[in-house]
């Protein structure tokens, strides 16, 4: 359009827009509404993707398993004060999880929320923000709106990946400036992830450490999947020869059944091991903070791979830090891999011994055939279906589900897990899947414990609305963790941890269009979940769980207090 002076100008809508799209950001998960409905409007107009969810929380998980996929952060856009609110979980846990995701909110402006005159939707939110993710920003001007976006994303993958708030006030989308002055002002972030080398005597140091080792073993966090470094990585493991633990989002970087990976043998290896190479994983709860029996009785000397200095030594002393980024250190060790022993026989036979006793276990459990179905008979299933799948994205969440699944279903390629992850946060399921669907194009399934399926379970019409090749399987055990708590008054109200019996989620999708299957057996459930996959379109498959297999908490049970007091 043209000013006063008939001179072509453009608006802030139109600049969010362009700075995106200078970006490679194309796709945005979010709810719309005041001030933003117009905004998002435009985005699909102009060639964005613009997915809209039916609550931010969810909108806010798609857009960090987004950026966790591509290293761009994903993007989020709320309206103010409570979509915005909705989106902080989302933003939080990309933070604590290291996604790189933007959350990009509407604002009322500063000289009303200042003077707390009660705007509509008034907030504060940019200071609302700070807490929760690595940086946050407000754009009041719109010849800031480029660098503004460049700051974000910047901030978002740069060092540790994390979320990122941008604050936009209503104002600024109705700013205009000259049409050849706007064109100036946005920009193409330049190497926002620069390459981060280690020192060579750093490098030297933690050789040195594997030379001294006599029972080696490497760690693999979900920041090693991230890093996509994939082939070093397996080189890695496989030149040195030594044994190798994912974690459960580290799952396929390897494929699960590769002769060194020391998954079934776990506890021993972490007790056992001598020296543990650590990349990208913390030594957090996940790890039983690198001490106390998990860790054995005798000293371990720790290499931890990081490209943040200060996070070496937060739990344990680090024997050698190694910082820079995963892809640039791995490399470097690569490079003197040759110097180091390979592992001596005993430790690797000691391994395989207790692999071999675990997995014959896990396989005799796994053969029974239990009626009502349990957990370990519907993994079973699912494992079966995965194999034949390698290619398929998983999310998973539940407490027994959760649990069970991990340990259960292998998986072959990296970035194909995606569950609850540092926080053990439930909700996750129907945002992970549909970000993982949307960024792949790849059949999803969620595996999803029936408790957390009820936190994003209205996400299904999202699901169906844009027809997304997504599988829900919920594994409904009547409650929370199982669906046998009883009210010890005898009054009216079931348990804290109870739901309707016999729920029939499998009905809830086809409210919106997709498949639902009822299945109780895992046959049924192995022959529902291939149908579904071949088929491509949203599908719900309610399996029926034995409500007594569950325990509190599946292995987080003992996190929980008791009372001491016990009755009155
Ligand atoms: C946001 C949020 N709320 C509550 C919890 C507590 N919680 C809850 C509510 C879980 C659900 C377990 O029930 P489920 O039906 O999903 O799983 P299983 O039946 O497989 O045990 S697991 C768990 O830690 C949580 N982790 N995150």
């Amino acid at each position: 359009t043209t000013d006063n002076q008939n001179t072509q100008v453009t608006d802030g809508f139109h600049l969010v827009i362009d700075a995106l799209k200078a970006n490679d950001l194309d796709t945005i998960f979010g709810l719309v509404g005041i001030p933003i409905t117009d905004l998002c409007r435009l985005a699909q107009a102009e060639g964005l993707r613009f997915i809209g969810f039916r609550h931010e929380q969810h909108a806010g998980n798609a857009a960090a398993i987004a950026g966790y996929m591509t290293q761009k952060p994903g993007i989020c856009m709320t309206v103010s004060a409570p979509g915005f609110l909705n989106g902080l979980t989302a933003l939080a846990n990309a933070t604590v999880n290291c996604f790189p995701m933007i959350l990009i909110s509407g604002s009322s402006e500063r000289e009303i929320v200042d003077l707390q005159q009660g705007d509509y939707e008034e907030m504060d939110q940019l200071n609302a923000a700070k807490p929760y993710c690595k940086a946050a920003y407000r754009i009041n001007h719109i010849e800031d709106i480029g660098i503004g976006f460049a700051r974000a994303i910047r901030a978002a993958v740069s060092g540790r990946p994390g979320g990122v708030y941008l604050d936009l006030p209503a104002q600024l989308l109705a700013q205009t400036m000259p049409v050849e002055e706007a064109k100036k002002s946005i920009f193409k972030v330049i190497d926002p992830v620069p390459r981060q080398i280690p020192a060579p005597d750093a490098v030297e140091r933690a050789l040195n450490v594997l030379k001294g080792a006599k029972r080696p073993l490497i760690l693999l966090g979900k920041g090693a999947a991230y890093a996509q470094a994939d082939a070093d990585i397996r080189a890695l493991i496989e030149k040195s020869g030594i044994p190798y633990l994912p974690m459960s989002m580290a799952k396929g970087l390897l494929p699960d059944n590769h002769p060194q990976s020391a998954s079934a043998a776990r506890s021993f290896v972490l007790a056992e091991a001598d020296a543990v190479l650590l990349v990208g994983a913390r030594l957090n709860w996940l790890l039983a903070h690198g001490k106390g029996k998990t860790w054995g009785k005798d000293p371990k000397k720790f290499i931890q791979i990081d490209i943040q200095a200060n996070e070496v030594d937060s739990n344990v002393q680090i024997d050698a830090p190694l910082i820079g980024d995963i892809g640039s250190c791995v490399g470097e060790l690569l490079k003197g891999i040759a110097a180091v022993p390979k592992p001596a026989d005993e430790w690797i036979s000691a391994i395989n011994e207790k692999k071999d006793k675990n997995m014959a276990k896990m396989a005799e459990t796994l053969a029974k055939e239990a009626s009502p179905m349990n957990f370990h008979g519907a993994l079973r299933a699912i494992r079966d279906v995965i194999k034949q799948n390698p290619d398929v994205n998983l999310v998973n969440e539940g407490a027994n589900t959760l649990d069970y699944c991990r340990a259960i279903v292998d998986m072959y390629k990296p970035r194909k897990r995606f569950d609850s992850g540092t926080w053990g946060i439930m909700g996750i399921g129907m945002g992970y899947a549909i970000g993982a669907a949307v960024t792949s194009g790849l059949p999803t399934v969620a595996v999803e414990g029936d408790s957390a399926f009820g936190f994003s379970g209205m996400e299904l019409e999202t699901i169906c609305r844009y027809n997304l090749p997504i599988t829900t399987v919920v594994f409904n055990n009547n409650g929370v963790y199982r669906g046998t708590d009883v009210n010890p008054t005898g009054g009216a109200d079931v348990a804290p941890t109870v739901f309707v019996k016999n729920a029939r989620y499998d009905k809830m999708i086809e409210a919106f269009g997709g498949v639902g299957y009822y299945v109780t057996t895992p046959a049924e459930l192995e022959a529902a979940l291939i149908k579904a996959i071949a088929e491509g379109k949203p599908a719900l498959i309610n399996a029926v769980i034995d409500e007594t297999a569950g325990t509190e908490s599946g292995r987080l049970t003992n996190l929980n207090p008791s009372t001491a007091a016990g009755k009155k």
